[in-house]
């Protein structure tokens, strides 16, 4: 029998000024999982984020968490002339520990080498954070959601301004702590191929839930609809993406 649930979503419903965003939403993800979230633009994956991080709060069902998370929002734009090094935004992510009033001590000043070092990017560590690439960036805000030593990861489309050779290193790294650390992944992404090359579920996601399985399940049919009509120019324009899913696609 499988243990407790680590996040269970329970008939969750949200909406904005009547706009129905999330319907009836129900899931159960285990601790070890490594979650893809696809659909359309505007299907609501990040708001679904921001309700598991507690970001967003006025819901109505039930969404129970346990263990704590380290999150990656979506790309935001580096502010060049903020004058913060790397070092110093890493440590925000402790910043839940410490509390406003205690300073950081030596261990909180290792425990960032070290998370730069598991993320290969320790000769960053003094630089300031305007002058980075985008790709370095999106690695320095992996290692801020990484140092407190999350139980579940959430990243939302990590692999947005990032090339080829760092979207792998990017999968390798979550591959790398899903192994070892046995941690609770939730990758949202629009990079098919990404998806179904490492994770372990899929939420199919469309303001409903229109399907929750096993990445080996999924098929072409739960993709079209998913994707609708706009889904043969998806899969063109994803390219090898529809290799992949044939290749899981054993049913039709
Ligand atoms: N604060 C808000 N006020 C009004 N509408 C909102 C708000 N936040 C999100 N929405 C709407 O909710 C819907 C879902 O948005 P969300 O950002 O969750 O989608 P998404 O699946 O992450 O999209 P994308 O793939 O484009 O990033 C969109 O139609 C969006 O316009």
């Amino acid at each position: 029998m499988k243990n407790e649930p680590v996040i269970s979503a329970n008939n969750l419903n949200y909406s904005v000024n009547n706009n129905q965003i999330l319907t009836n939403i129900f899931f159960d993800i285990y601790k070890g999982d490594f979650v893809g979230i696809i659909g359309p633009n505007g299907a609501g994956k990040s708001t679904l984020v921001k309700i598991i991080t507690g970001e967003i709060e006025k819901y109505s069902g039930e969404v129970s968490i346990k263990g704590k998370i380290g999150y990656v929002p979506q790309v935001e734009e580096i502010i060049s002339t903020f004058p913060m090094k790397v070092y110093e935004l890493v440590l925000l992510g402790l910043y839940k520990e410490v509390g406003p009033i205690k300073r950081f001590k030596k261990y909180h000043y290792q425990k960032v080498k070290e998370v730069l070092q598991l993320l290969s990017i320790e000769e960053l560590y003094d630089r300031q954070i305007g002058k980075l690439s985008g790709g370095e960036y999106r690695r320095v805000m992996i290692a801020r959601a990484l140092v407190s030593d999350p139980d579940i990861l959430i990243l939302d489309e990590p692999e947005a301004n990032i090339d080829k050779p760092g979207q792998e290193l990017l999968l390798n790294i979550l591959k790398k702590l899903k192994e070892e650390k046995n941690m609770t992944i939730i990758l949202v992404s629009h990079d098919l191929n990404m998806i179904f090359k490492e994770t372990t579920r899929i939420l199919c996601l469309n303001k409903t839930l229109h399907c929750h399985k096993n990445t080996r399940d999924i098929n072409m049919k739960d993709l079209k609809e998913l994707y609708s009509e706009d889904f043969e120019l998806f899969a063109h324009l994803n390219g090898t993406m529809k290799a992949v899913v044939d290749k899981h696609d054993g049913n039709t």
